[in-house]
């Protein structure tokens, strides 16, 4: 089975003198988790492990190879990355998005197929924003917005999702809707790690977490044993009431 992982990567941060060199091993078919307050690295670890930061030391493997070793077509046909800023320089409908999803698996000036189509339609649809697939993505709302990148990762079918705060936007509905996603493409065989700063997400859906502080300290491991109120205290600097709901805890910070 194809995995992610990490030896000894100490990602870039500027003024950041050190950090704990990080030892990841994301599986398919796991689901992971990145804790940390705002600053603390969440979203240049995903672009490190996405090949499009460097890393100040270690090494990043995709399978067996190294990712640097790897040409960028075949890395974006099995990794794929929803960031969490949006930009949307070229005017383009919500089809014509999704349909970048893609362009990994074409040739030069290959036009898109049926079958590349009707992916990107079911994508669409599976992220409830098909009703607008004739939209310019520069007219929707933030969170038709965020399904939409969602979709054209979809569409992309990687092996392994990085996905920058999924959950950005969304009301509830289409946050259980794309947790729920997520746990699937894992089910399914795929690797999954997401940024989150919704901890009560993260302790519903992850099995992995990874608890990044903003020192560069850090700890990673099976949900259960990271989910130790006195260290989600301490990661963000914030006191949290805890209780047990449906099955799963939920942290409530205390004023
Ligand atoms: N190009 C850059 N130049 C200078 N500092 C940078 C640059 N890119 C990132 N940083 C700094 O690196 C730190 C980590 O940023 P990053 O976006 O990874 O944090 P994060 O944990 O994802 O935060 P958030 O929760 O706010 O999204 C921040 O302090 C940020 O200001």
């Amino acid at each position: 089975m194809q995995t992610l992982n990490c030896q000894q990567l100490l990602i870039d941060i500027p003024g950041r003198p050190s950090g704990r060199p990080l030892e990841l091993r994301i599986e398919a078919g796991q689901v992971w988790g990145i804790l940390g307050p705002n600053g603390a690295g969440k979203s240049t670890l995903l672009h490190t492990l996405a090949g499009l930061r460097s890393a100040r030391s270690g090494r990043v493997f995709l399978g067996e190879r190294a990712l640097t070793d790897l040409p960028r077509k075949q890395v974006a046909q099995q990794l794929g990355l929803v960031f969490q800023e949006r930009q949307d320089g070229f005017p383009a409908t919500v089809l014509e998005t999704a349909l970048i999803g893609r362009h990994p698996w074409l040739s030069p000036w290959q036009m898109e197929t049926a079958d590349d189509l009707a992916l990107a339609e079911r994508s669409l649809q599976r992220l409830d924003v098909d009703h607008l697939a004739d939209r310019l993505v520069n007219t929707l709302s933030g969170g038709e917005r965020q399904r939409v990148a969602i979709a054209t990762t979809l569409t992309q079918s990687p092996h392994t999702w990085l996905v920058d705060e999924p959950t950005n936007h969304l009301d509830l509905h289409h946050q259980v809707a794309v947790m729920e996603l997520l746990t699937e493409q894992a089910a399914g065989g795929c690797a999954v790690l997401m940024c989150l700063h919704d901890l009560n997400l993260a302790a519903r859906w992850c099995d992995h977490l990874l608890l990044l502080f903003p020192d560069g300290e850090a700890c990673w491991g099976e949900a259960a044993s990271m989910l130790v109120p006195e260290a989600l205290e301490q990661l963000y600097d914030q006191k949290l009431a805890t209780a047990e709901v449906d099955c799963a805890p939920v942290y409530v910070p205390v004023r």
